[in-house]
């Protein structure tokens, strides 16, 4: 017994750290840039650097209130058994909505990028056809099951990692610190446009709904968990660093106000970054890296509905059953991305308002509860009592204040 015990070891924290980075790492990532650029460098940073640590608490508040449950218990079972039917049920439509409408940047994002990718090699399309098209196959995809886009997703992984260092390695080579720190600038009001940059922060480190399948994966070993998610979401913090590096330190900040106007999509981003860099190989990587960037979470978001939907339907898992489910799962999104195919800016930062409730507020709640009804519970717990509890608290109410003054055109914008 013993020895069964340890010949099945441990997965290594590596892949653990892998799947959050993985996960993280995102369609938020390419609404950063243009977001941040009323704030520029300084101020942005550090608006990023406060929201990681806010999201890496409330997801370790989210592991450590799991540690109590059976493995597998994901955020349905927590929520109704702690916080009752009520608050699971806004709770789950606010799940819903995130990846509907991550869906649904997802298509514009594609049709966008696709676009672009084939007036490169001289063949006009629109964006509403390139992103018809890719939808239809990432949706055969998804409807072939988990197995066939955890293939893919792995080959798209690896060209998105490879083409991330080349480019950044070239981005960072032209890198002006002059620009990056705006130092011909005209203006010196950089905080007041910090505010609205808060919810696209918050979007770009959402990952909570991964945390069940990893608890899962290392079996209950919450101390190995709560390192992957720790050094899952530092890397993803350094790769959003480089990026506002690579993208703040190349594109002058009034160039930005141009980008926003085209609808901040990434094709202007691409084409900007593209023609200030003048040099043929780094747009190609630009384009190649952009289109599996777009490719790989596309994929892991539309698969994350897919399973939400067939399980909330009880819809089967036979050829037909998953077809009805994939259709559902895209009608939607897709109807909305031929109507209103410039969205994308719009769609992360509610991303980030609706992703409030379930990655912020409800981990924050779950595990103050958690911790009144089991005290004496001897496993793997987050330290610092109740202060980070009250600090993810106030990031999530200080998160829908700054998004309703924005929806109420309250906040100065800097691009739009
Ligand atoms: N962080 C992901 C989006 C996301 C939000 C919330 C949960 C899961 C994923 C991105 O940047 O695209």
């Amino acid at each position: 017994m013993e020895t069964a015990v340890s010949a099945s070891k441990l997965p290594s924290i590596l892949w653990g750290t892998l799947i959050i980075t993985g996960t993280v790492v995102g369609a938020g990532m390419f609404s950063l840039p243009v977001v941040m650029s009323g704030a520029w460098f300084s101020w942005s940073s550090a608006i990023l650097l406060f929201t990681w640590l806010c999201m890496l608490l409330s997801g370790l508040m989210f592991l450590e209130t799991s540690l109590h449950y059976p493995r597998g218990a994901g955020f349905d079972t927590l929520t109704r058994d702690l916080l009752g039917q009520r608050w699971n049920v806004l709770n789950g439509a606010s799940i819903l909505f995130v990846l509907g409408i991550l869906t649904y940047a997802y298509i514009s994002a594609s049709g966008a990028i696709l676009q672009h990718t084939f007036a490169a090699l001289a063949l006009p399309v629109s964006a509403r056809a390139a992103g018809l098209g890719f939808t239809l196959l990432v949706a055969l995809f998804v409807w072939l099951g988990t197995a066939a886009v955890s293939r893919v997703t792995l080959i798209f992984l690896g060209a998105k990692v490879i083409t991330f260092f080349l480019l950044f390695g070239g981005l960072l080579g032209h890198v002006r610190s002059a620009l990056l720190f705006d130092v011909g600038g005209t203006e010196s009001h950089y905080l007041r446009y910090g505010w609205m940059v808060i919810p696209f922060c918050l979007a770009s480190f959402g990952y909570h709904g991964n945390i069940s399948g990893l608890i899962e994966y290392y079996r209950g070993e919450g101390k190995k968990v709560a390192r992957c998610l720790l050094l899952g979401t530092v890397a993803a913090l350094m790769i959003y660093l480089v990026w506002i590096v690579g993208t703040m330190g190349n594109i002058p900040r009034v160039d930005f106000i141009a980008i926003a106007q085209r609808g901040g999509n990434i094709d202007a981003l691409v084409d900007a970054l593209g023609n200030l860099l003048q040099s043929a190989s780094l747009s190609v990587l630009l384009t190649v890296f952009s289109t599996f960037a777009v490719a790989s979470s596309f994929l892991g978001v539309t698969l994350g509905l897919f399973d939400y939907l067939a399980d909330l339907l009880k819809m089967d898992n036979g050829a037909t059953g998953r077809l009805k489910t994939t259709v559902i799962t895209f009608v939607v999104p897709l109807s909305a991305a031929l109507i209103w195919p410039n969205g994308f800016l719009v769609a992360i930062g509610y991303a980030g308002l609706a992703a409030t409730v379930w990655a912020v507020i409800t981990p924050a709640l779950l595990v103050w509860r958690a911790r009144q009804r089991f005290p004496h519970f001897q496993g793997w717990r987050l330290k610092g009592g109740n202060l980070p509890v009250l600090l993810v608290l106030l990031f999530a109410v200080l998160n829908i204040i700054v998004s309703l003054l924005s929806y109420a055109d309250l906040l100065p914008v800097y691009a739009r």
